[in-house]
């Protein structure tokens, strides 16, 4: 059987002009992706409502990231290394390679080769594809990088998703413990996780090792699944009050609208050698 006809998926303005593609599934699930980072920025399974937290105050500039969905981080987790925060590619323009619609399906795939202005900052050759599957209750985004360089390299990198949530103080994350964690928003300590359930009663920046391949976001009427594969780390984080104030792309409470669990490779950087491709993905389900 041919798939259905790909209507309803495609490349339009965004928000500040900016293109975005827009994926609508047979069933009706949606997202929707700039083009400026390879952004997630919506996630609408079909059966449900927007499932992930995108900032009123969000520029939509190309000199600025987009304060939620999915940042794509790549190729330096945070301040890890010498690169700015969270690495380079969420600033670049990424070109649409191909869109396409299956009988249950809609995707797309993304790419950005390094430029003169990335080799500056970082002085390697890559190939960075972002594929992204929206149909039914589940989204699965998956970054691959080869190595197009002469030399050997190696990278951090995460989807730093951004879960729109109904209220800060009834969700937790569940599926993290007895791990070794380290707490970046205590100075960077050590510890073991010994609750059940990570709650959020005030800065949760943690960077969790060795990550089980599924964690899950519990809200008291749903439950959504994030399950990863490539990427070895799981990082949780909430800015809480203080934090979040001093984001000028945040409302003073957001905070209690987002929860970000990032599939994501820190502690053993990736290593590639000259013609080899890595890929991690993330996929979720409502
Ligand atoms: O503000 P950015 O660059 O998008 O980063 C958001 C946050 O991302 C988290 O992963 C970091 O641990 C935080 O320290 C950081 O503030």
């Amino acid at each position: 059987m041919n798939p259905p006809p790909d209507f309803s998926s495609s490349l339009v303005p965004g928000a500040g002009n900016l293109p975005k593609q827009v994926l609508v599934a047979p069933d009706g699930a949606r997202a929707e992706i700039y083009l400026h980072g390879a952004q997630v920025t919506s996630w609408i399974p079909a059966s449900g409502s927007e499932r992930f937290f995108l900032s009123r105050l969000s520029q939509f500039t190309t000199d600025a990231t987009i304060r939620g969905g999915i940042p794509v981080v790549f190729p330096q987790f945070g301040l890890t290394g010498p690169l700015p925060l969270h690495g380079l590619v969420r600033l670049m323009p990424w070109e649409l390679s191909d869109a396409k619609n299956s009988t249950d399906t809609a995707s797309a795939t993304f790419r950005l080769r390094d430029t003169d202005d990335s080799r500056r900052h970082w002085p390697h050759a890559f190939l960075a594809e972002l594929a992204v599957v929206v149909g039914g209750n589940q989204l699965a985004v998956t970054l691959a990088i080869t190595n197009t360089s002469a030399e050997p390299f190696a990278f951090t990198s995460g989807l730093h998703t951004y879960f729109s949530i109904a209220d800060l103080a009834t969700t937790t994350v569940a599926g993290l413990t007895g791990l070794r964690y380290c707490d970046a928003a205590a100075g960077w300590v050590d510890h073991q996780e010994t609750a059940a359930h990570i709650e959020f009663t005030g800065e949760v920046n943690r960077i969790y090792f060795d990550a089980p391949a599924e964690v899950r976001l519990v809200e008291p009427h749903r439950t959504t699944l994030i399950r990863a594969a490539g990427f070895a780390d799981t990082v949780v984080w909430n800015p809480a009050a203080a934090k979040c104030a001093t984001f000028s792309d945040l409302e003073p409470d957001d905070y209690r609208r987002f929860v970000c669990v990032e599939a994501a490779a820190i502690a053993k950087p990736i290593q590639l050698a000259p013609g080899e491709r890595w890929q991690g993905s993330q996929t979720l389900l409502a």
